[in-house]
């Protein structure tokens, strides 16, 4: 079934874990993705984004998920990544969304605390949980100044004030990490000091972590290998994932990392196969690498196999 994440976060947090939410975009993503968790026996959130919804039209995402549901039988979030509107956010929850997220980070803050206030009345009047984010989640710059990392990370005082005054579910926090494949031109860096404040503050509250794919090297490198052109890419080391879902995220959003093996993968066939042209041989290829690397997300990163 369709479910929220409510009392997936609850128990992601007293179990030290995290739940993968993934972005879908198409039948052979969703599908990879769903195949994955079935077989690690996980909890899921499957994510659309706005720009997903323009691409593959609202209605055949939905009904692609609701077919993974029916297929699999999995308890499946079915979630809005970045709404960044009330009226995107209500239309999703009309359509039967699980939860959405209101994106007003880059409002000021008090214009962030009532637009968010907003999609959580309606959405909680609703039965649907609301993520909201605080903080910008971006900027990758190298070794990013102290005033910078003020001026753009997540203020644990004003997460505590936020989630007061929203009723907020869930809050992505930005403590380095930003979109995209090249998300540190220096060392990867995670500010854990700045998460443990939020925690200290919000105990037992989930928190999301965007932007934490790893970027993984096998598939940068088949890319490349392939006819591709992608350098100085750098993702979230696994390792800070795992510390990560260990603390108070409950929620790690994963996309490049798809990308990346979807692209890798049909570059590859289409090189070793140059007189093959059947789509279901270069996409089926790509939905069983996506499968294989969301198995490993989940088994060693996330730890949410058999947590169901
Ligand atoms: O946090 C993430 C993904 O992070 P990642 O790039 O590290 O995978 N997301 O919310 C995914 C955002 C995707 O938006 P769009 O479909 O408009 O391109
Ligand atoms: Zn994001």
């Amino acid at each position: 079934p369709l479910v929220t994440s409510k009392e997936l976060f609850k128990k992601a947090y007293e179990g030290g874990y995290a739940i993968g939410a993934f972005n879908v975009n198409n039948m052979e993503i969703i599908q990879g993705i769903v195949e994955a968790a079935k077989e690690e026996n996980s909890p899921l959130i499957l994510q659309v984004s706005a720009g997903a919804r323009k691409y593959a039209r609202p209605v055949y995402l939905k009904k692609l998920v609701e077919a993974a549901v029916e297929d699999t039988g999995l308890p499946v979030v079915l979630h809005l990544d970045h709404g960044e509107s009330f009226e995107i956010c209500k239309a999703c929850i009309d359509d039967g969304f699980t939860s959405v997220m209101i994106d007003g980070s880059k409002l000021p803050f008090e214009e962030n605390i009532t637009l968010t206030k907003k999609v959580v009345d309606y959405a909680h009047e609703h039965g649907v949980v609301v993520e909201a984010e605080l903080g910008r989640i971006g900027g990758v710059e190298d070794n990013i100044s102290v005033g910078e990392r003020e001026a753009t990370f997540t203020d644990p005082d004003q997460a505590l004030e936020f989630v007061e005054r929203t009723g907020v579910d869930s809050l992505a926090i930005a403590i380095g990490t930003s979109h995209g494949a090249y998300k540190f031109k220096g060392e990867p860096y995670l500010d854990f000091k700045r998460l443990e404040e939020i925690m200290k503050r919000l105990p037992g509250f989930p928190l999301v972590l965007h932007g934490a794919s790893t970027v993984l090297p096998e598939f940068v490198e088949a890319c490349n290998k392939y006819g591709g052109s992608i350098h100085s890419a750098k993702g979230v080391p696994e390792e800070m994932l795992r510390k990560a879902a260990s603390l108070g995220i409950c929620k790690i959003n994963i996309d490049t990392d798809l990308r990346l093996a979807m692209t890798a993968m049909i570059r590859k066939y289409l090189a070793e196969n140059p007189s093959e042209f059947d789509p279901r041989k270069y996409l089926g290829a790509a939905r069983e690498a996506i499968k294989e690397m969301v198995k490993h997300k989940i088994r060693n990163v996330l730890g949410s196999s058999n947590k169901l």
